[in-house]
């Protein structure tokens, strides 16, 4: 985009990486993903155009959320060594361009939704951007520790609203996605958060480790574990999935909690590499990834 913008004494071209680098493209690759699949994974089928701008929608409605989440957060970002490179903080790009942005793409999101899924769908997008944007990011995330806990269940929405724009109405499976997600998201955000601890210190944001100290947070990484997996391989038995996903769970969502009770069952001290933290952290990201391709796979090569 060439449009120019003023940011102090200087007049800095608003560069697309940047506004690009405002919707958090690598987070949003496993939302978009797993909308993908929510959509794949539903009965009958839609036509390629409209699943395409479905997802389309949703990836344009997350990035959208992304870029208001740090049009609010730029003073924040700009104290964590994380996030400092952010282009608000940067001062590559200034606040008022990225909140036109994200508005401007927030609604064009819902809109080509609504034309090209259906309102049910158009409807979810709307909450779970103005959820990640107003319940979380504006007044969850500053206040408690549970931010995560309760603020995630805007990324546990995806999988849903593609089911919902494929069909046009809800099931238990893509409510059972839902919640391996809201599960999913206290051990994927707190292991990385022991890793990060001193940068959410240093911005005054009350995550788990800075407020309830790093023991409960060890404890708790654990027991969202134990219930994700819970969650994740229920579908099976329940007879909503088949055997390919249902062994798919059980082994990932094994190693998940051995991962996590590494994690867990560590005592509290100063460890200079955060080694099983890191890989928790990592192995969270795989697992979501691995697991939705398996709930696709398994709908369309039922064994
Ligand atoms: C409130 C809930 C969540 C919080 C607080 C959170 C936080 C974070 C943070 C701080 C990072 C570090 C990297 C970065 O800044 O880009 C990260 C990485 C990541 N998150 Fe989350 N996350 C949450 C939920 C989710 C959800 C729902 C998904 C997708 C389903 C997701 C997918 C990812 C991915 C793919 C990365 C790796 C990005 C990379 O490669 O740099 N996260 N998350
Ligand atoms: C369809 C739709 C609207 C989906 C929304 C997806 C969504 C809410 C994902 C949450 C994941 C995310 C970017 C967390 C970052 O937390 P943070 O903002 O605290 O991280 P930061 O410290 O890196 O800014």
């Amino acid at each position: 985009m060439a449009q120019s913008l003023t940011h102090g004494e200087m007049s800095l071209p608003a560069d697309w990486r940047d506004l690009f680098a405002l919707t958090k493209p690598r987070v949003m690759s496993l939302v978009v993903f797993t909308a993908l699949c929510g959509l794949l994974a539903a009965p009958g089928s839609v036509h390629p155009v409209l699943a395409f701008s479905s997802i389309l929608a949703i990836a344009l409605g997350a990035g959208a959320s992304g870029a208001l989440n740090q049009w609010y957060e730029a003073t924040i970002d700009a104290k964590m060594k994380r996030t400092a490179n952010r282009p608000l903080p940067a001062g590559r790009l200034d606040r008022q361009t990225a909140l036109q942005f994200g508005v401007g793409l927030a609604a064009f999101s819902v809109f080509l939704m609504l034309f090209a899924a259906n309102w049910q769908a158009a409807v979810l997008l709307t909450v779970s951007i103005l959820f990640y944007v107003f319940i979380y990011t504006m007044w969850l995330k500053p206040r408690t520790p549970q931010n995560i806990v309760i603020g995630g269940a805007a990324g546990a929405f995806p999988p849903l609203i593609g089911w919902v724009a494929a069909t046009g109405s809800v099931a238990p499976l893509p409510i059972a996605l839902f919640l391996l997600i809201f599960l999913w998201t206290p051990p994927h955000f707190w292991a990385l958060a022991l890793f990060v601890r001193s940068d959410y210190a240093a911005a005054g944001i009350p995550m788990m480790p800075v407020v309830a100290g790093e023991r409960a947070t060890r404890r708790q990484i654990l027991l969202y574990a134990v219930l994700m997996a819970v969650a994740a391989i229920a579908p099976w038995p329940l007879g909503y999935t088949g055997a390919l996903y249902g062994w798919t769970a059980t082994i990932l969502s094994a190693l998940f909690v051995l991962l996590s009770a590494q994690v867990g069952l560590r005592s509290a001290g100063a460890y200079d590499r955060m080694q099983p933290e890191k890989r928790l952290f990592a192995f969270s990201i795989a697992y979501l990834f691995i697991l939705f391709g398996a709930v696709v796979a398994d709908h369309w090569l039922p064994l």
